[in-house]
């Protein structure tokens, strides 16, 4: 029986309370920016144009879609891999393996879409379940989180995550009590990460296209814009996928219901607002404007692959060419900070790419409503507090030596701001 040993790490998210309230708040979110995205008005802080009823939200037919979607997603995870890659090491000193195959999966996802769009798959009536099928997700990441909580009961303390363990159950549902639970080889936190939740989101986005293109007759180029950006950024995060393995995710945070319900339901219905947007508001976009986001979008892209390529060659082997002659720090660890390049211009150089990337994302849709800026809000928010919980974590990793590197590069995310 896995005994609660984590009750000396501090609590995050404002404890107890504060988990008990984003259960809620979250979900409640995710369907309040469904409802108002296809409303007239489309405010963001206004009320919901109507009370979704049980007759709106449940559907057992859309369960099952939802299912089948994780199936074929999971079917796909375990298909041969062209690559094995090695997790971090863990408290007993091993590691896991993973499977590199979600750029894979992208494109046989592609394929099959294809295949069954042209044997007449109406794929744009997806847009029409969204409520369904947000509400299926949710109620799945719910019943996953409880059996993850029971799971976690019978495991070893070595297989328990530092935070997620204070004894407190609405807490520990929250944050996940397990760091990696798997069954055999397949790890649950890792294909929910990067498989359905990130692929469903390029999916709805697509067949936002394609109801907008049967409604008008072609797509707009604001949403062409929306759905080529957002697929970009999705193709690169299974491209590199073998980078989440160092992500605070995968290596620190347990797997609960925040994991759950962000990977399944938050990322593919709340990232894909810009498009639902669009599909009820038409933007007018002319080239000019359209070439000065993409360029906006470029750059972002141009600091965030950067940044993200220069730690991740630097972690794998520091002697690679492309980073032996950047500056360092030496810590007690063995491990070194890069203090030049970008990791020289602020601490979290990818953060920064990463919200102009959103920005980008969000100025298709014009500037006469907010709701298409809830993602650059949500995500600054997002990145400002796990910046501040990854600096708790290098502080404790790496301790004097963190301190001298946040003497030496002294912004977080933007130069001369913050
Ligand atoms: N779209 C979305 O919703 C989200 C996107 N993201 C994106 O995912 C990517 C990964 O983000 P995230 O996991 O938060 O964190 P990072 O990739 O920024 O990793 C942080 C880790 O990098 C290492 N590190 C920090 N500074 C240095 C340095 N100077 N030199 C060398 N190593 C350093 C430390 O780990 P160590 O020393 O152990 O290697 C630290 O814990 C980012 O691009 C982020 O923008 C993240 C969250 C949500
Ligand atoms: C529901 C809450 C508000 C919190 C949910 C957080 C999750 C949505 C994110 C936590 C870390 C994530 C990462 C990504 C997607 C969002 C979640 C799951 C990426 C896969 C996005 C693409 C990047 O290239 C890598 C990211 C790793 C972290």
């Amino acid at each position: 029986m896995a005994s609660p040993q984590g009750s000396r790490a501090p609590l995050e998210f404002g404890g107890p309370l504060g988990a008990a309230a984003l259960m809620l708040l979250l979900p409640a979110t995710m369907f309040h920016l469904l409802l108002v995205a296809h409303s007239g008005p489309a405010r963001l802080l206004g009320p919901p144009p109507y009370l979704p009823g049980p007759e709106v939200l449940w559907s057992p037919q859309t369960l099952l879609l939802w299912l089948a979607w994780l199936g074929l997603q999971a079917a796909l995870y375990l298909l041969p891999a062209r690559k094995v890659a090695e997790g971090q090491e863990l408290k007993d000193k091993s590691r896991l393996r993973y499977p590199i195959n979600g750029f894979q999966a992208l494109v046989l996802t592609a394929l099959l879409v294809g295949l069954a769009v042209s044997a007449g798959l109406p794929l744009g009536a997806l847009p029409e379940m969204l409520l369904p099928l947000a509400f299926a997700a949710t109620l799945t990441a719910f019943i996953f989180s409880l059996l993850l909580y029971l799971k976690a009961l019978v495991a070893p303390a070595s297989a328990l995550a530092p935070g997620g363990n204070s004894g407190n159950p609405i807490y520990d549902f929250f944050l996940g009590r397990e760091l990696n639970p798997r069954i055999w080889s397949f790890d649950f936190k890792y294909f929910c990460e990067l498989r359905p939740g990130l692929i469903g989101w390029v999916l709805i986005n697509l067949a936002l296209l394609m109801q907008e293109a049967e409604l008008r007759g072609s797509p707009s180029l604001a949403m062409w814009l929306v759905n080529g950006f957002q697929l970009l950024y999705v193709g690169d995060a299974l491209w590199y996928e073998e980078a989440v393995l160092t992500t605070m995710d995968i290596t620190h945070d347990g797997f609960g219901f925040m994991l759950a319900f962000g990977d399944l339901a938050w990322v593919p219905f709340t990232y894909s607002l810009q498009a639902q947007f669009l599909l009820h508001h038409p933007q007018p976009l002319g080239l000019p404007m359209a070439s000065v986001i993409c360029l906006i979008n470029a750059v972002g892209y141009y600091i965030f692959r950067g940044a993200n390529s220069q730690k991740n060659t630097f972690r794998k082997n520091p002697s690679d060419p492309r980073v032996a002659g950047l500056e360092t720090i030496p810590t007690a660890t063995g491990r070194q900070l890069l203090v030049s390049g970008w990791w020289g211009m602020v601490r979290h150089p990818n953060y920064l790419g990463d919200l102009i990337m959103a920005l980008a994302w969000s100025l298709p849709c014009g500037v006469s409503h907010l709701l298409p800026y809830f993602y650059v809000l949500y995500f600054t928010a997002l990145l400002v507090h796990r910046e501040a919980r990854d600096e708790q974590q290098c502080l404790r990793k790496y301790g004097l030596a963190w301190r001298e590197y946040c003497r030496r590069v002294p912004y977080r995310i933007l130069p001369y701001v913050y």
